[in-house]
C-alpha cells in the first residue's frame, strides 16, 4: 500500500507543483495519473522515490516513510521502485540482456556491478522476464537496434527485474506510435496485475487510459481534482482537470477503440 499524505512540492523557483496531495493506493492497484502539462504529474511520481525531494507532507511504502529515511535507506527502498520512462533509458551500446541485469545494480555488490558480472540467479531470471515481455530472441541485440517498443519492453524488464513493490511509470507511451501504445499499457496492466504489483503511470493520453485501468487521479494546477474509475470521467469532469474543450471526441474515440481491440494477441510484439 502507497500512501502520501499532504505530500507538498514547491522548486526554489517558488513554482508550487504539489499542493497536499493525498493519495492511497493498495497493492496490486495500477492508477493512471492524468492532467495538463504543469499539472504536477511527473514531480509526483519524482517525489515518491525522491528523485524530487518533497518539501512537506509523506510517502509510505507498505508501512515504510520513505521521507524520513537517510541516503543509505533510501537507496535500498528505491530498489523496491521501478521506473519506467519515456525515453527508455536504456543504455544504447549495452546488449538487451546487459539493459535488463542493469536493473539487479542496486542489489550486487561493488566488484560484481563494476565488472557487470552478475549471479546466475538474475541471469535466469532476465531471461525469464524478456521471455515474458516477448524480447527472448533478442537477448544479445544491442540496445541501439530496437524500436521504439522493443526498448519499452526492456525498460519494463529492467524495472521488473528489482523486484519491485511499486511501479512508478512517467509516460511510457508518449514516444510510440498508437498500436505499440496499446500494447506497451497492456502489457504493463497484465504484469501488475500477474505480481500483484501496485503502479502509477502517468499518461498523456486519456482515451489509452481509460482502456486500460481501473482508477484514474485527475490532476490540475498540483491538486487532485478527479480520483474514480474511468467510465465516469464525463467531458465535465474532463473540463475540471483540463479545461474547455470538445470532450465528446476523446470519448467516443474510447468506446469505439474498445469495441475493435480485442484482436490484439496477449503481448504482442512492437
Ligand atoms: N525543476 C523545476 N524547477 C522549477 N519548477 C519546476 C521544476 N520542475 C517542474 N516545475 C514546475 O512545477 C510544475 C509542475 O511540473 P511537472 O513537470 O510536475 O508537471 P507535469 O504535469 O508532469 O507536466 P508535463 O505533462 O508537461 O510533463 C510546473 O509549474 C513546472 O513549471
Amino acid at each position: 500500500m502507497l500512501q502520501l499524505n499532504k505530500l507538498t512540492k514547491q522548486y526554489a523557483t517558488g513554482d508550487l507543483a504539489l499542493k497536499a496531495v493525498e493519495l492511497e493506493i493498495p497493492k496490486g492497484q495500477v492508477v493512471a495519473l492524468i492532467g495538463p502539462s504543469g499539472a504536477g504529474k511527473s514531480t509526483l511520481i519524482r517525489c515518491i522515490n525522491r528523485l524530487v525531494e518533497p518539501t512537506s507532507g509523506s510517502v509510505d511504502l507498505n508501512g515504510k516513510e520513505l521521507t524520513k529515511l537517510g541516503s543509505g535507506a533510501l537507496r535500498t527502498a528505491r530498489r523496491r521502485m521501478g521506473m519506467i520512462f519515456q525515453e527508455y533509458a536504456l543504455v544504447e551500446r549495452l546488449t538487451v540482456m546487459e539493459n535488463v541485469l542493469s536493473g539487479r545494480l542496486g542489489y550486487v555488490g561493488f566488484w560484481r556491478s563494476f565488472l557487470r558480472r552478475y549471479p546466475q540467479s538474475d541471469i535466469d531470471e532476465a531471461f525469464r522476464l524478456l521471455e515474458r515481455v516477448g524480447l527472448d530472441h533478442m537477448a544479445d541485440k544491442r540496445a541501439d537496434e530496437l524500436s521504439g517498443g522493443q526498448r519499452q519492453r526492456v525498460g519494463i524488464a529492467r524495472a521488473l527485474i528489482q523486484d519491485p513493490e511499486l511501479l512508478l511509470v512517467d509516460e511510457p507511451t508518449a514516444s510510440l506510435d498508437p498500436k505499440t501504445s496499446r500494447q506497451i499499457m497492456r502489457l504493463i496492466c497484465e504484469l501488475c496485475a500477474e505480481r500483484g504489483l501496485a503502479a502509477i503511470i502517468n499518461i498523456h493520453d486519456v482515451a489509452l487510459a481509460q482502456m486500460f485501468v481501473q482508477r484514474v487521479v485527475g490532476l490540475r494546477l498540483g491538486e487532485v481534482v478527479y480520483d474514480g474509475p474511468p467510465n465516469q470521467l464525463t467531458p465535465d469532469t474532463l473540463t475540471q482537470i483540463y479545461g474547455e474543450e470538445d470532450w465528446e471526441a476523446t470519448i467516443e474515440k474510447v468506446e469505439d477503440d474498445e469495441e475493435g481491440d480485442d484482436a490484439l494477441p496477449q503481448g504482442a510484439l512492437a
